[in-house]
């Protein structure tokens, strides 16, 4: 039984799998790490690989209270993927975007692939049918875009996700759903339309905790898999074992 961690910028989320099947996911603060660590170990005791990406501020140091209790697989740019990396700084390439294209790879074998994940920042990834990494883009989520707002001005509000009503703004706080929603939504739509311009054909996998809201946003018909991250943390422990 594997315990799968991704720890982000903002959260972090766990996941317990048995072979492919998710059994259980839980979603906690970056300071709560040792005590739900250790919750979710006892909860299922059959555990015994604890496999991790990290992106975020979390000291490696929190990980070795739990080494005899599980074997710890750390995802680092030196752990083996299932694709070639074409990125021209590879060692800055952030771990979630890799293991994002290895579960791309992995699941939608053959085939062009964009990822898109709407978390703290919004990131793009193109997989070639050659599996070939190219790259993508980053922007500020959705989250960051309203702290933005309100922290580098005198006076816009602090506001939360909200969908627009119209994109004409009548009101300050509609101004800004429209300017923040309305804009990620463009932008998505915007990249899709640059993708298809140069790609006939490719699968979008849209993932990210906005994932959900944006896919019942979004004009394209796009599914989200809102853990596809745990998912792929899971099949690249197990692409690494054969
Ligand atoms: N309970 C929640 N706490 C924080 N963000 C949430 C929550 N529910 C939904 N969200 C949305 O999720 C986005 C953050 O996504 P996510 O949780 O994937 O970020 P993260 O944990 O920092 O991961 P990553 O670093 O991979 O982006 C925010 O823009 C916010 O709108
Ligand atoms: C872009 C984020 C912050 C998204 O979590 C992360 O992937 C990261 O820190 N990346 C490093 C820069 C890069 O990917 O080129
Ligand atoms: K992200």
């Amino acid at each position: 039984m594997l315990l799968a961690v991704d720890v982000g910028n903002t959260r972090i989320k766990a996941a317990v799998f048995e072979e492919n099947t998710l059994l259980d996911v839980v979603v906690f603060d970056l300071k709560m790490v040792e005590n739900e660590i250790d919750f979710i170990l006892k909860k299922h005791p059959k555990i015994n690989t604890i496999a991790v990406a990290s992106v975020g501020k979390l000291d490696p140091a929190a990980w070795i209270s739990f080494e005899d209790k599980a074997k710890l697989f750390l995802i680092t740019p030196q752990t083996k993927f299932p694709f070639k990396n074409r990125y021209a700084t590879p060692n800055s390439l952030g771990i979630d975007r890799m293991v994002l294209a290895a579960g791309a790879v992995l699941q939608f074998p053959r085939q062009n692939r964009l990822v898109i994940d709407a978390g703290t920042c919004i990131t793009y990834d193109f997989i070639d049918e050659k599996d070939e990494y190219w790259g993508g883009a980053i922007s500020p989520g959705i989250r960051l875009r309203y702290e933005a707002l309100h922290q580098f001005t005198a006076k816009l509000p602090l506001l939360t996700r909200q969908a627009p009503e119209n994109f004409i703004g009548h009101s300050t706080s509609e101004s800004i759903h429209s300017g923040v929603i309305g804009g990620v939504l463009h932008e998505i739509e915007g990249f899709i339309a640059e993708y298809q311009a140069q790609y006939a054909k490719f699968i979008i996998i849209l993932t990210g905790g906005d994932a959900e809201f944006l896919a019942n946003r979004l004009k394209n018909t796009i599914f989200a898999h809102s853990n596809f991250l745990l998912e792929s943390l899971n099949q690249t422990f197990q692409y690494n074992q054969k």
